[in-house]
């Protein structure tokens, strides 16, 4: 879905489907030329990395695997509640292995850093984190990130597969929702 379609439920978009397929090509060619002569594995943060992990594993070049896990901390609502659980583990034995998490965003970087704890346990070769979206000014964990597409300021957003209650994961822009959509 387009921002034209979403319509009034939006209230600015922050990044352009143009912007957002611009930054994940940059990323990919980063990623490409840093592993070149590994073997990487991509580790998805279900649900709302899989357009990133989508559009970025195709715009790379070198040979990759692919796995997801699905966390939650948000639930339905728009903050975090800094409980992580585990919905889905790995299918994959990381020991050893060079992976690279990618996430659609990181706001009070609370998800992300228990994430690196859980994986930096399971004895791989290196964890990098590669993720879209970062909210400086929200974070309440300093997280060490290598590939961020762009620093936003601290609102709530959606598109992209970011939601607001399970639902605009199918917006192909980054944007505000307006406030009729909340209450
Ligand atoms: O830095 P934080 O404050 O921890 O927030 C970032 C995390 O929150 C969102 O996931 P969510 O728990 O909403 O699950 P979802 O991906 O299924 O929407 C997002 O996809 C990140 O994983
Ligand atoms: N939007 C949607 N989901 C999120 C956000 C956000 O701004 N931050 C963390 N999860
Ligand atoms: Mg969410």
């Amino acid at each position: 879905m387009d921002a034209a379609t979403a319509g009034t439920d939006l209230e600015h978009v922050l990044l352009s489907r143009e912007q957002v397929a611009t930054r994940i090509a940059e990323l990919a060619a980063d990623l490409d030329r840093d592993y070149a002569d590994k073997d990487v594995l991509l580790v998805g943060v279900l649900k709302g990395a899989v357009m990133v992990m989508a559009d970025l594993s195709r715009a790379m070049n070198i040979p990759l695997s692919m796995d997801f896990m699905a966390v939650s901390s948000y639930g339905s609502g728009t903050k975090s509640s800094g409980v992580v659980r585990i919905l889905k583990d790995l299918d994959t034995d990381i020991l050893g292995r060079h992976v690279v998490v990618v996430e659609d965003i990181i706001d009070s970087g609370l998800t992300l850093s228990w994430l690196l704890a859980n994986l930096s346990s399971r004895g791989p070769a290196s964890v990098k984190v590669c993720a879209l979206l970062r909210k400086p000014e929200a974070a309440k964990v300093e997280v060490d990130v290598e590939y961020v597409g762009y620093d936003i300021p601290n609102e709530f957003v959606v598109g992209y597969g970011l939601d607001f209650a399970d639902k605009y994961r199918n917006l192909d822009c980054v944007a505000t929702l307006a406030p009729h959509v909340y209450s």
